[in-house]
C-alpha cells in the first residue's frame, strides 16, 4: 500500500520523544539534564551564561532531586515515556508496511541510532514525526534541527520529510476530545488543561511577525504569529476540545507547569492555580495535560502526585488525573494517518 513497486527508493517511519535518562542513577540523571540543558533551544542564552547556569548551578543540585522523581514513576521495562513510545511504535507497526523506529531528543535511543535502524533496513526516505501537538523551539524546532544535523553529517543520502504541529487538526482534536469524554468523572467542578510551560521570551523569539504580546493577541482568529506561538497552540487546543466535549468555558481552566530558574514564564502556572481554587470553591477537579503524548515524568509524579498534594493541601477534595493518549487504539490511527500524509508526499516531489 505504502511501497511504490516501481520506486527504488524506501520509505521509514521516525517517532520522536523527548527522551529519558538512562536509568534513575544521580549519574545518569546529570548526564540527561546535561544535554537537555545545554542545548540552545532550551536554555537560549549565550554559551558561556548557559555553562555557567546549567554547569556551574543547575548540575550541582538538581540531579539527586530529579533522581529521586524519576524512581517514583519509574517502572521494570524503564522510563514511562520511552516505554509509552516503544509501545506506540509496535501498535503502528502492525498497521503500515514501512519500518517503524523511535528516537529520542536527548539520551538514548537517540534520534541518530533510530535513522540508522532506518537506513540498515535500507530506508532512504524517513517520515519523521515529532510526539508535540503544539509548536515550540524547545521541542518541535530542536527537533528538526537536530534530525538535520544528523542528517547532513551522517546520512547525506537520506531525505526527510517532517510532520508538523497538529493541534489544529480535527482527527487529533476529535481522538482527544473522545479520550477525555471517557475518562472524565461523573462529576467534577472543573477540567483543568495543564500545559508544560515555557519562559515568554522562546515566544517572543520565535514569533516571525514580532506582534504576539501574550495577551489577547494568542486568542484572535487568524494572527500570523499563531503558526509559532506555543501559548496560542495550547489555547486553541482547549478551545476546540471542549467545544467538542460541550463544556461551557467557565468550568474550564488552562495552566502551564514544570518552569525552571528565575526567568518569567507564560501564565497562569499550574502549581499556583492547584492552590488557589479551592479557594473559590472548586473541590472536585480533573486535570488533562495535552502538550504530552506519552505519560512522562513531568505528568505521573508532578501532577498526579505533587499537584494532588499541593491541591488536596488548600482545601480540595477530588483530584482526577486524565492519563495521556500513549497507546490508545483511536490515537495510534490518527499517528497512522498523519504519517500516511507525510508518506505520500514523497511520491509528489
Ligand atoms: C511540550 C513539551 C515540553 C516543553 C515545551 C518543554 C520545555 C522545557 N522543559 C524544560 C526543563 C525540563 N523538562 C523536563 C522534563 C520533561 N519535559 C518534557 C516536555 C517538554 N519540555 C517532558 C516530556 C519531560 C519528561 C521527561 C521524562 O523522562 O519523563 C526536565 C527533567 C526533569 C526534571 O528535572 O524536572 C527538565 C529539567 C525547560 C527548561 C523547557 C523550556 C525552555
Ligand atoms: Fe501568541
Ligand atoms: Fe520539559
Amino acid at each position: 500500500m505504502l511501497q511504490k513497486e516501481s520506486s527504488n527508493s524506501k520509505k521509514g517511519i521516525l517517532l520522536v520523544n523527548l527522551g529519558s535518562p538512562r536509568s534513575t542513577d544521580v549519574k545518569d540523571v546529570k548526564e540527561y539534564l546535561d544535554e537537555f540543558l545545554m542545548d540552545e533551544r532550551v536554555i537560549d542564552y549565550r554559551w558561556i551564561f548557559r555553562a555557567l547556569l546549567v554547569q556551574g548551578i543547575i548540575l550541582k543540585t538538581r540531579p539527586p532531586k530529579s533522581a529521586e522523581a524519576y524512581k517514583t514513576v519509574w517502572t521494570d521495562e524503564g522510563s514511562p515515556l520511552i516505554v509509552i513510545t516503544e509501545k506506540i511504535r509496535k501498535k503502528l507497526q502492525k498497521l503500515v508496511d514501512v519500518p517503524v523506529e523511535i528516537g529520542m531528543r536527548y539520551a538514548e535511543p537517540s534520534i541518530e541510532t533510530g535513522i540508522r535502524s532506518l537506513v540498515e533496513k535500507g530506508v532512504t526516505e524517513i517520515v519523521l514525526f515529532p510526539l508535540y501537538p503544539q509548536y515550540a523551539m524547545s521541542t518541535t524546532e530542536t527537533v528538526i534541527e537536530k534530525a538535520e544535523e544528523v542528517r547532513k553529517q551522517k546520512f547525506p543520502e537520506v531525505k526527510i520529510n517532517y510532520i508538523q504541529p497538529f493541534y489544529n487538526r480535527e482527527i487529533y482534536i476529535n481522538c482527544l476530545a473522545e479520550s477525555i469524554r471517557e475518562k472524565l468523572p461523573e462529576n467534577f467542578d472543573a477540567l483543568q488543561f495543564s500545559y508544560h510551560g515555557v519562559p515568554e521570551r522562546h515566544i517572543f523569539k520565535t514569533d516571525p511577525t514580532k506582534t504576539c504580546n501574550l495577551n489577547d493577541c494568542c486568542s484572535r482568529e487568524n494572527n500570523p504569529s499563531h503558526q509559532f506561538c506555543y501559548r496560542h497552540q495550547c489555547f486553541k487546543t482547549t478551545e476546540t476540545v471542549i467545544e467538542k466535549l460541550n463544556l461551557p468555558k467557565e468550568k474550564v481552566i488552562v495552566s502551564f507547569q514544570s518552569r525552571l530558574g528565575k526567568d518569567k514564564w507564560i501564565e497562569p502556572y499550574t502549581d499556583e492555580t492547584f492552590e488557589t481554587i479551592p479557594k473559590r470553591g472548586i473541590k472536585n477537579l480533573a486535570v488533562v495535560c495535552p502538550a504530552f503524548v506519552s505519560d512522562c515524568l513531568e505528568t505521573l509524579e508532578e501532577i498526579s502526585v505533587e499537584g494532588k498534594h499541593q491541591f488536596t493541601d488548600a482545601g480540595g477534595e477530588n483530584f482526577h488525573y486524565i492519563p495521556c493518549l500513549n497507546d490508545e487504539d483511536r490515537w495510534i490511527e490518527v499517528v497512522k494517518t498523519l504519517c500516511e500524509e507525510k508518506l505520500n508526499e514523497f511520491y509528489l516531489v
